[in-house]
């Protein structure tokens, strides 16, 4: 007998239907449930490192009676493109996919960004359901119907806002994930932390090396803990015309290093990054207390996660952020804290305080 999932909220907005999130393991049972009986075709998109699960769910949702294919992607950010998605639609349009039908998306954040985007733009919008299945994806990616792809100019530049129908979260996915994706997707949980939720950063400060793998004592908590920021936020501003900038936290420099590095850094090792250049950002513009921005570097080093980057870059970090959709115009803007979880926006700062923030991060 398995424990009852969690089940967290995530309200309609703009227009769009309220969602759950469920937490807990051997939830694919609830997969014929949010799909519904008008699909008769399902597609089930997975990255090449889970064809064995993909190949599992396509069966079993095949044994239930839906037309059920599989569309293998790329690995990780290798999956953002166009022509992945331009792959995704051909299978669809082979299959007769029509607009009662349904795509599932089972895999990290890169899986379910595409997952949802083919979702978003095929027939204008189908149904689609997360089963988000990397730390990163559980409290982040598949949660609040961002969904895109990235364009040689820079990360996430074309995409929609699509909600899921439904997120299941099964932890024993966590089991397979190789440690550095494990510990990646800890970035986006402090993030959360510092912008919201500071009993998370207290429950990884008690035992970092615990907080690596997902048998520590507190891994459903802090998940829990994580999505629960990204719902109340994205249930409130789903297509980011305010509140919903604050999950930026960190991410105006991280997608730059991320592009700089032709993304073979992981995303949430960027962010990592990005969250001390924003914590020193905010605290040389004098609204960030010396504890607080100190305390960013301490947890995420204390987790394994990078806190520096290589110096020489800066021209080239500058120009690619300037395509930050937080940018209006030639401003530039930041998420920075007003204190812990106090976030705010830092609006044009002036280039000689982004250097010197810059100095504290460069190696
Ligand atoms: N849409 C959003 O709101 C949002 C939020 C945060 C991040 N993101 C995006 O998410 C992406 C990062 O996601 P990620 O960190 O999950 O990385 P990822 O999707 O790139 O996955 C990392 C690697 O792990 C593999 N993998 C996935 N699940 C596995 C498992 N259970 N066992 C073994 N291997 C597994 C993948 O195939 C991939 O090779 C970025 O593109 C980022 O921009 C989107
Ligand atoms: O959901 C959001 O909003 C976020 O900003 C969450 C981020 O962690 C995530 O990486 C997101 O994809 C970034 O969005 P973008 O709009 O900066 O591309
Ligand atoms: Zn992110």
């Amino acid at each position: 007998m398995t424990d009852a999932p969690t089940r967290i909220q995530v309200a309609g907005s703009a227009g769009t239907a309220p969602y759950e999130v469920l937490v807990g393991s051997q939830l694919l049972g609830e997969l014929p449930g949010l799909i519904g009986t008008a699909a008769q075709r399902v597609a089930v998109l997975h990255p090449e490192a889970l064809a064995e699960t993909g190949e599992v769910l396509r069966a079993d949702l095949a044994a239930q009676g839906y037309e059920a294919i599989a569309i293998q992607l790329p690995n990780a950010e290798e999956a953002k493109t166009v022509e992945v998605a331009a792959y995704c639609w051909k299978a669809l349009g082979q299959t007769n996919f029509t607009r009662t039908d349904v795509i599932v998306g089972v895999g990290g954040g890169a899986t379910t960004d595409v997952a949802g985007f083919v979702a978003a733009t095929w027939l204008r919008g189908v149904r689609w359901i997360a089963v988000p299945t990397t730390v990163l994806g559980m409290v982040d990616a598949a949660v609040g119907g961002k969904t895109g792809i990235n364009t040689a100019e820079g990360k996430n530049l074309v995409g929609a806002f699509h909600p899921p129908a439904g997120v299941l979260c099964d932890l024993a996915a966590l089991e397979s994930l190789p440690v550095h994706d494990y510990v990646s997707g800890l970035a986006e949980i402090i993030k959360a932390g510092f912008i919201a939720d500071p009993a998370i950063l207290d429950l990884i400060e008690a035992d970092p090396e615990a907080a690596r793998t997902p048998r520590g004592p507190h891994t459903s908590e802090l998940i829990e803990r994580a999505i629960k920021v990204k719902a109340d936020v994205v249930s409130s501003d789903l297509k980011e015309s305010g509140l919903r900038e604050i999950l930026n936290y960190g991410h105006t420099l991280a997608h730059a290093i991320e592009k700089n590095e032709r993304y073979n850094w992981r995303h949430g090792a960027a962010v990592a990054v990005g969250m001390v250049f924003a914590a020193e950002l905010g605290r040389i513009a004098g609204r960030l207390d010396d504890a607080t921005a100190d305390r960013h570097r301490a947890i995420l080093e204390s987790v394994g996660l990078p806190v520096t980057y290589r110096g020489d870059q800066w021209p080239k970090l500058v120009e690619t952020m300037k395509v930050d959709k937080k940018s209006r115009g030639d401003r530039l803007r930041f998420i920075v804290l007003d204190g812990l979880a106090k976030p705010t926006v830092l609006e044009a700062p002036d280039p000689a305080m982004l250097l010197a923030a810059h100095a504290e991060i460069a190696s």
